[in-house]
């Protein structure tokens, strides 16, 4: 009998009970060793999650932890668990995933141990094998602190057989059920739909330039270590220049991507919406893609309201919060609103403005170095020096207390018969010459276990077994998936050739795609047989909004949902006297500004569509916090017809 043998009959807790015959649902019986002696753990893996019971020695539990299944994002078996000072060359190969350094195409599927080459960076005395399930854990920090997401490492080690490789194989087949596991928790969108389980690909689209500038080092250090956590293979894409991304979407191929993430801010985010709605196949592509954001620039209205709208804590880490969002496997339909001015048609997901708020936006821009700020500086500023603007404004009402709409397959699918009949006009930059370049692989750093639990007793391993609530490494520890890949600028030929191939708008007639318009155009007239009511005279702003937040700081619309077929009109009239105005502003905030009735002076309108008619000849009008030229606009609500991710 050889010693792995004897173990196992010695200690029957050791060995893998009944539940083994199951492949996904996994339980076995590990230990922690600490001076004051051990502790006994029933650990069991199943579709709600990991269950941690402590036993006291005569086989009572004592008490039960849970790390639930939406809070885990990905594991890692490895041969050793920690190094010196790195793990640079630790042996932390996950079976499955191409072996690290092959390239996307020839990657080749590898053992977790035996693909393991650089075993001179492990204690070979040391058979273990380890598996490191990474969680993020919904905490609060005292009673009165809101709740935030705590990155939490449970360690499981597997030493009740002589060899590493037996070892390994039992990490790998906890490691296998998990991930069988965190597939069922995917929309079938985001999982490979043959062979063994595994994320699509996500294509990131990075914006160097949004908010303070520092969109690189926040992927590089915040996103990137999430998505190597969960396994899930990405393309890197850095903007060059302005609408860089509309070029990108309208033109590429997108098959290989299930979603696509802006790291940036919604003027990209813009941009990437107004792409995909200018393609022949944007029908398509709306319904197999899902859209997501990592709040990087200025205003970040549209991560704050996802977050908002799904009890997500936001404040405590915005750009975690928002990268898991982008891995979670969940999405919802999302209202986009079509805007025709007078010479172009584009795709709106957050805002149109016109006045107050507009001006502040815009204007405050060339004190864009005071971040956020520059918001309520330049508020300030407009207050003192307040102007009125005349107009008229025709509305349709949105249908009184409409539930969020039916399914995207099926709006699209009403949306895909709409025949185009307006051009969809991008002044699009042409892309500059250049090749693209794989990544610098992302260095591991130093893993901080919070639980450490090991499959048989030995005193003398002395390991680490924090509370469940009280752990948590602010450290990043990551490891680079060698399947993502790293662009930085795009091949312009590369353009040409999958453009011609991909179902996308053809030179010859490019303006005549994306979803029509069923409104008049904005030459003709409104009639009041059709439902058009109007208010006209002096404002001091209209501003429409279709998410709740056009802001992180600015809950502008607390009503407000994903896909409600709704365009929040609000209209503040001249004539409002400069408190009234102040406390409108001040409590934006707080989403408390609006009024309960409409009065004189303010008013807040559900519509579905809205045409402006300025009566001045100058101005500053808004989509999504961009200018746009000034003139009438009219705009209407595309229910559903985009989708985004949202929190598990
Ligand atoms: N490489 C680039 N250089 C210069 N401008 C760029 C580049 N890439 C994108 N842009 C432009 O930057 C504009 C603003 O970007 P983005 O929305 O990401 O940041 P922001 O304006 O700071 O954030 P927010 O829109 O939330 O206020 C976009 O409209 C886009 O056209």
């Amino acid at each position: 009998m050889n010693k792995s043998q004897e173990r196992s009959t010695d200690s029957a807790i050791s060995t893998p009970n009944k539940a083994d015959d199951d492949l996904h649902n996994v339980s076995d019986t590990f230990y922690t060793s600490q001076r004051k002696g051990s502790h006994v753990f029933r650990v069991r893996l199943d579709a709600t999650g990991f269950t941690l019971q402590r036993e006291s020695p005569s086989g009572v539990t004592i008490k039960e932890q849970k790390v639930k299944i939406c809070d885990i994002i990905g594991a890692r078996c490895m041969r050793m668990k920690k190094s010196p000072r790195n793990l640079t060359g630790c042996a932390c190969v996950n079976p499955g995933t191409p072996a690290a350094g092959s390239s996307r195409k020839s990657g080749t599927p590898s053992k977790c141990s035996m693909a393991s080459k650089e075993e001179h960076m492990t204690d070979m005395g040391d058979g273990s094998a380890y598996l490191y399930l990474f969680a993020y854990v919904l905490k609060k920090k005292s009673l009165r602190s809101s709740l935030h997401r705590e990155r939490t490492v449970l360690t499981l080690r597997f030493r009740s057989f002589d060899t590493f490789e037996d070892n390994m194989r039992e990490a790998d087949r906890w490691y296998r059920a998990l991930r069988w596991q965190l597939h069922q928790t995917l929309e079938p969108l985001f999982a490979e739909s043959v062979g063994e389980p595994r994320r699509r690909r996500l294509l990131v689209l990075l914006n160097p330039k949004s908010g303070s500038g520092n969109a690189r080092e926040v992927f590089n250090t915040n996103v990137a270590p999430v998505l190597n956590e969960a396994e899930v293979p990405y393309d890197l894409f850095v903007t060059k220049h302005s609408n860089y991304a509309i070029e990108f979407m309208s033109t590429r191929r997108l098959d290989d991507w299930c979603t696509i993430l802006a790291v940036g801010g919604d003027g990209l985010f813009h941009e990437i919406i107004n792409g995909l709605l200018c393609r022949a196949d944007w029908a398509q592509v709306m319904d197999n893609i899902a859209l997501a954001i990592v709040p990087c620039g200025s205003g970040n209205g549209l991560a704050r309201s996802i977050a908002h709208g799904y009890n997500e804590p936001y404040f405590s880490n915005p750009v975690l919060g928002a990268s898991l969002t982008a891995i979670s496997g969940r999405s919802s339909p999302m209202d986009v609103v079509r805007v025709e001015t007078e010479n172009r048609v584009m795709f709106s997901f957050l805002s149109i403005g016109w006045g107050l708020i507009s001006d502040v936006d815009i204007e405050s821009e060339c004190i864009r170095m005071f971040g956020y700020q520059r918001f309520t500086i330049w508020t300030l500023y407009r207050l003192a020096n307040l102007r009125t603007y005349s107009g008229k404004i025709s509305y349709l009402l949105a249908e009184e207390a409409q539930e969020p709409l039916a399914t995207p397959l099926l709006q699209s699918e009403q949306l895909r018969r709409m025949q185009s009949s307006r051009s969809c006009t991008m002044h699009i930059d042409k892309l500059s010459n250049s090749s693209y370049h794989r990544s610098t692989e992302f260095l591991p750093q130093e893993f901080e276990d919070v639980i450490s639990l090991e499959t048989s007793i030995n005193q003398s391993f002395r390991s680490r077994c924090d509370s469940w609530l009280s752990g948590g490494s602010r450290r990043s520890c990551y490891y680079s998936i060698s399947e993502s890949v790293y662009h930085s600028v795009a091949d312009d030929s590369e353009f040409t050739e999958q453009s011609s191939t991909a179902g996308i708008k053809s030179e010859q007639n490019p303006h005549n795609f994306g979803p029509s318009s069923s409104l008049p155009g904005l030459d003709k007239p409104l009639s009041e047989d059709a439902g058009w009511l109007v208010e006209e005279g002096k404002f001091i702003m209209m501003h429409a909004i279709y998410q709740s937040h056009l802001g992180v700081d600015c809950h502008f619309a607390p009503k407000a949902q994903l896909n409600d077929g709704k365009i929040f009109l609000v209209l503040i009239r001249g004539g409002i006297s400069r408190p009234h105005l102040l406390s409108f502003l001040y409590n934006m905030s707080t989403g408390s500004h609006l009024p309960e009735k409409n009065n004189e002076y303010i008013k807040v309108l559900q519509v579905r569509a809205f045409r402006l008619e300025p009566h001045d000849d100058h101005g500053i009008i808004t989509v999504d916090g961009e200018q746009i030229e000034f003139g009438p606009l009219q705009a209407e609500i595309l229910p559903g017809i985009s989708r985004v991710m949202i929190p598990k």
